[in-house]
């Protein structure tokens, strides 16, 4: 899919235009605080996502010098089939898809949109938390039950951890945590696995050999995924009542990646982690691909800055064989030549150059 045009309406500090896009390579320039991000964060909602900061800041979306309480963010996009996808913003956000009202996860189905952002350039040294949010996103467009499932695995997880601290029995919440936490295990499994294929399709910008395995938290080697947790669940119980934590299951997961045999933070240098990082998103943008046979649209804020000539030149290599559109931001002027559209982005304000 592609974006063919945008506009917004109070939107933070965006102007009200209409912007016509270019289908392949955008790239949007401009001093820090022009509105860059923002005009990734508009586009973001529309792909069904809400704000980059979740939904407690809804609230900072409405632009401060608003007289009305209401934003609203339009797209028209075009590829597979031609959409109108419509955000209205107050409390809460309103999806409208060719003006009927719909939900976010038929909108990332039918337009697959995927971010990144500066923080996931530590993907491969950073915490597994940032990881497993990698995987939660990729999962949530490749599989469109994945994200309710996590929501009710993590309320389970919630009220497990309440009755823990209060000294009560936990059973009940076992029953809800073993499908749910089962399911999640085998959709990050297949996730990685299309993640590996798409890899593939990353060429040479991978700067060595690296092995993607996915690792459940706590798992006592079962291979059956349900039974693996209830295994972990009944092997921990003492720890578990005793700390009023839970040890085993998906909050607890890790992808773990390689080289040669030895964990990729300590092989490679910064540059070549951030190749890799950039690989990692390039390979996940394959798998959805891959698997909803619909080209995503890609979000870059700041990922190639980072990069050598030699990683900048391979990453624009795979998105133009790849012939996605994406949007790439990044603050001042290029020493580069980027291979598409260049906007100027001034005090919320879009001008082609
Ligand atoms: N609700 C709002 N109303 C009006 N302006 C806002 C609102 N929210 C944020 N802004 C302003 O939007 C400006 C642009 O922010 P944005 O994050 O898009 O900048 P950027 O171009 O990505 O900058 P950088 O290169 O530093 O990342 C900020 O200066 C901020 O003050």
């Amino acid at each position: 899919m592609h974006c063919l045009s945008s506009a917004w309406v109070h939107f933070r500090n965006l102007e009200p235009r209409r912007t016509e896009w270019s289908l392949g390579l955008n790239l949007l320039i401009g001093a820090n605080g022009s509105g860059k991000t923002n005009i990734l964060e508009a586009l973001h909602l529309l792909g069904g996502w809400g704000p980059f900061q979740g939904s407690r800041a809804l609230a900072d979306l409405l632009s401060w010098q608003a007289s009305e309480r209401t934003s609203r963010v339009e797209g028209r996009f075009g590829g597979e089939e031609t959409l109108r996808v419509e955000a209205q913003i107050r409390s809460r956000i309103v999806l409208r898809l060719d003006g009927r009202a719909t939900r976010a996860s038929d909108v990332r189905a039918r337009l697959p949109l995927l971010a990144f952002q500066p923080a996931d350039l530590a993907l491969v040294e950073g915490s597994p938390s940032t990881r497993r949010l990698f995987l939660d996103r990729l999962c949530a467009l490749l599989f469109p039950l994945y994200a309710l499932r996590l929501h009710e695995y993590r309320r389970a997880l919630r009220q497990r951890v309440c009755l823990l601290r209060q000294r009560r029995d936990p059973s009940l919440t076992t029953k809800l945590l073993i499908p749910l936490g089962g399911w999640l295990w085998s959709a990050r499994s297949s996730a990685v696995e299309l993640l590996r294929l798409g890899l593939d399709r990353t060429g040479d910008l991978l700067p060595d050999a690296l092995d993607v395995t996915f690792h459940r938290g706590g798992s006592q080697g079962v291979d059956e995924p349900e039974r693996d947790l209830a295994e972990g669940l009944r092997f921990t119980a003492d720890r578990e009542r005793s700390a009023a934590r839970v040890f085993v299951g998906p909050q607890r997961d890790d992808m773990a990646l390689r080289s040669r045999g030895r964990e990729a933070s300590v092989v490679f240098s910064r540059g070549h982690r951030r190749r890799v990082a950039v690989a990692l998103m390039l390979g996940a943008a394959w798998a959805v691909e891959r698997r909803l046979r619909r080209k995503p649209v890609l979000l870059l804020d700041e990922v190639t800055a980072e990069l050598d000539e030699e990683g900048r030149d391979r990453t624009f290599a795979v998105l133009q064989a790849s012939s996605w559109q994406v949007f790439a931001a990044t603050a001042g002027g290029v020493a580069y030549e980027w291979p598409g559209a260049v906007w100027m982005i001034r005090q919320g304000e879009v001008t082609e150059r």
